[in-house]
């Protein structure tokens, strides 16, 4: 991917700073972001003074979270007169558009990349919405498509934090923070409210999960202690670049569920310095150090954890971002794979490579399913077939990244998903071949 700016902006794109929520510092001049203070009479280079925050101001310590954003203009000047604009494919909950989907486990095939013109935001194509948006509670599950890089355009989501797991080509996210760029097997997460355009050096697939609860955080460990699972010193943001280049541009803002675009006269990537925990940032989920049964039985998949969205119910996640990488298999006279289950949360799952053991056939790389709230699912009866009788010596999951989207609220499937030919019609045939094997005469 060529990394050189175009003229007019700075060349400073490459790094990034480590750890999970740090009060970071960085600025693309030297001397711009003021010292001791947040808000001086005159700021270094001509520059505007500008608060984001995420949090109410009065969110207890932990969860408290804004940057200083020292810019060109200020967000006010970014803004023109906002029209409509219609992204029809981007649903947010509530869905009032109906569909006549029976109840029951669901799966599609992966969405192909189309030929025409896509970029990420024309591109979304929502699978799933739980909650509601405006209520700050649920989330939704999407598939980008994308085959072309936005111009000369920015875009800002005040509904939802934005997680976006690439799994086919590359994505640079070009933020008021600097600059992410993210390959398969990296996730980038751009908080509510600030402004980003997605460019891409050839076709891409990514699942993206908007959360419009509290943002992400890294689950606790409790006994697992200080290390392991997600690590904090994995977490990287990127250094501060700006650009500042005086021509057209299109800002598009989705609020409350609805798409509005103004056209301005510059780019409101234009932030010279930050400082602050509240900033998106990137993870390569390859660094996630699982943790599981040494000895016997399958532990709950809340161990693979890698981040977590609370809600007001402790332990009750609006969303959780769970993985499933590559591991040792290693539990004797364990049945090893998934357990059948029903459960309360609705587990949207998306497999970025490899095979998932649950399913080793009909669940591939870019396809996706829906588990949702109390209805059953669990190995396929050829898992089954084969975990129970395998032979239990140590097995490596080798070159999988499977992982969930899982929330406390049902999930409702939009009617674009719905009608998709790659919704697989014979999902539930899966597990016909399970057989009776009970037998009172035998133990
Ligand atoms: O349904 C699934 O495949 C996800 C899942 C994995 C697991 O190891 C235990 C429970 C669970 O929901
Ligand atoms: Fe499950």
């Amino acid at each position: 991917m060529d990394i050189t700016p175009p003229q007019g902006l700075t060349a400073a794109i490459a790094g990034y700073m480590s750890g999970f929520g740090n009060g970071f510092e960085t600025e693309a001049l030297p001397g711009a972001l003021p010292i001791g203070r947040n808000s001086p009479q005159r700021c270094a280079y001509g520059l505007y003074a500008e608060q984001l925050s995420g949090s109410p101001f009065t969110a207890p310590r932990a969860s408290n979270q804004r940057s200083w954003l020292y810019r060109i203009r200020p967000t006010v000047a970014h803004i023109g007169r906002f029209r409509k604009h219609a992204l029809p494919f981007w649903v947010s909950a509530p869905d009032t558009v109906e569909n006549e989907l029976p109840i029951q486990p669901l799966r599609w095939d992966p969405i192909p990349l189309p030929d025409h013109a896509l970029t990420f935001l024309t591109g979304m194509r929502t699978i799933t919405t739980a909650g509601d948006a405006s209520s700050q509670t649920g989330m939704a599950a999407h598939i980008a498509l994308v085959t072309e890089s936005m111009t000369d355009e920015t875009f800002w989501n005040a509904d939802a934090e934005m997680l976006v797991a690439p799994q086919q080509g590359s994505l640079r996210f070009r933020t008021e923070f600097g600059v992410i760029d993210t390959a398969p097997g990296e996730i980038a997460v751009i908080p509510r409210g600030v402004k980003f355009r997605v460019e891409v050096s050839g076709p891409a697939r990514a699942y993206v999960c908007e959360n419009y609860g509290g943002a992400f955080t890294l689950p606790e460990r409790g006994p697992i202690g200080a290390n392991c699972m997600a690590n904090q010193r994995d977490f990287l943001s990127p250094v501060a670049s700006y650009e500042d280049v005086d021509a057209p541009h299109r800002v598009t803002v989705k609020w409350g569920g609805v798409f509005w675009t103004t056209e301005i006269g510059h780019s409101p990537l234009d932030v010279v310095a930050w400082h602050g925990n509240y900033a998106p940032y990137k993870y390569d989920l390859t660094r996630y150090s699982p943790v599981g049964p040494i000895l016997f039985d399958h532990a709950d998949p809340s161990i693979f954890t890698c981040l977590t969205a609370p809600s007001e119910t402790p332990g009750t996640a609006n969303i959780d971002f769970v993985l499933f990488p590559e591991r040792w298999m290693v539990a004797e006279n364990t049945f090893r794979p998934p357990w059948y289950h029903m459960n309360l949360m609705s587990e949207f799952m998306g497999l970025i490579y490899g095979q998932y053991d649950a399913k080793p056939q009909g669940f591939v790389p870019g396809g996706f399913s829906l588990h949702n709230c109390m209805l059953p699912h669990g190995p396929d009866a050829d898992a089954f077939e084969k975990a129970s009788t395998a032979e239990l010596a140590p097995h490596k999951l080798a070159n999988t990244m499977a992982f969930m989207f899982e929330t406390r609220l049902p999930q409702r499937v939009t009617a674009y998903a719905a009608t998709l030919p790659q919704l697989q019609k014979g999902y539930l045939d899966c597990w016909s071949g399970l057989r009776k094997t009970f037998d009172p005469g035998r133990r």
